[in-house]
């Protein structure tokens, strides 16, 4: 019985409407290279990932040049690390779930999938270490998170603060979200209204485990985040 091996999914399909950018902002340039590869040299270049599959959009014009490897490209070479899965959906759980199914002819059931987010370019080895070694011997899977810091309030239609959401227990989810994959495609193809992995297998009534991710491993949304994960990227060793 072989052991189960590690395979990174990276939904990258988004068109990035809150960014307001004109191009898709998996491919915003941030320390020289796009975020999108980023998150690819960091799979491609960790020992423990037998392989990366990117989905984009059907129409995705900016792929093929983001894995180019030539002369300029800092990172590893990608060529035989990564397949380009080109059948994005409407939806970050559709995105997903069609890599999934790309995926099947190479994966067993019992395979680890860590699905990452293409809008979070700071993810550093150390943390999927980290969220390896703490979720491959677990019967679940779980997900990189951060504590919630902050008091949360809940605003009422006119933004005026209404509540106090009580902190305690409340964790923020990251990527990436590390289930099998046998289990990971039954709980997404059985949830049609989820965010994420974790939430889909939460509705199967299981209980994936949270670990501590990093502010490094922010997901970059709005317009000012491209700067501030810049500067995690370049100050942030976690
Ligand atoms: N139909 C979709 C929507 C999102 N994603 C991916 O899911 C990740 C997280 O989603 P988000 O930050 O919401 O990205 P966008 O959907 O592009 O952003 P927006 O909601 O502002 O349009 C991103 O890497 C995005 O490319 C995807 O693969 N397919
Ligand atoms: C998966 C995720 O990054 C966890 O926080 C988040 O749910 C993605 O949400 P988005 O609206 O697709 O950015």
């Amino acid at each position: 019985m072989l052991p189960p091996r590690y395979f990174a999914l990276i939904p990258a399909a988004g068109v990035g409407a809150r960014m307001g950018a004109a191009f898709p902002k998996q491919y915003a340039s941030l320390a020289g290279k796009a975020m999108l590869r980023h998150v690819l040299d960091t799979f491609a270049a960790h020992q423990a990932i037998t392989h990366t599959f990117a989905v984009v959009s059907g129409d995705d014009g900016y792929i093929d040049d983001t894995i180019r490897d030539d002369a300029t490209s800092a990172g590893p070479a990608l060529a035989g690390r990564v397949t380009v899965v080109r059948d994005g959906g409407d939806t970050r759980r559709q995105s997903v779930l069609n890599g999934l199914l790309a995926m099947r002819p190479q994966l067993a059931d019992d395979d680890w999938v860590l699905v990452h987010d293409a809008a979070r370019p700071g993810l550093s080895a150390a943390l999927v270490d980290r969220l390896i070694a703490a979720v491959r011997d677990d019967e679940v899977g779980g997900l990189l998170a951060l504590p919630v810091v902050d008091t949360l309030k809940r605003g009422d239609s006119e933004q005026r603060a209404c509540a106090t959401v009580p902190r305690v227990g409340l964790w923020a989810a990251q990527t990436p979200q590390m289930f099998r994959y046998g289990l990971l495609k039954k709980a997404l193809e059985a949830a049609a209204d989820v965010t994420d992995e974790a939430g889909a297998v939460e509705a199967m009534g299981l209980f994936p485990r949270l670990v501590p991710g990093s502010v490094r491993n922010m997901k970059v949304t709005l317009p000012g985040d491209l700067a501030l994960a810049e500067l995690y990227l370049k100050e942030c060793n976690d």
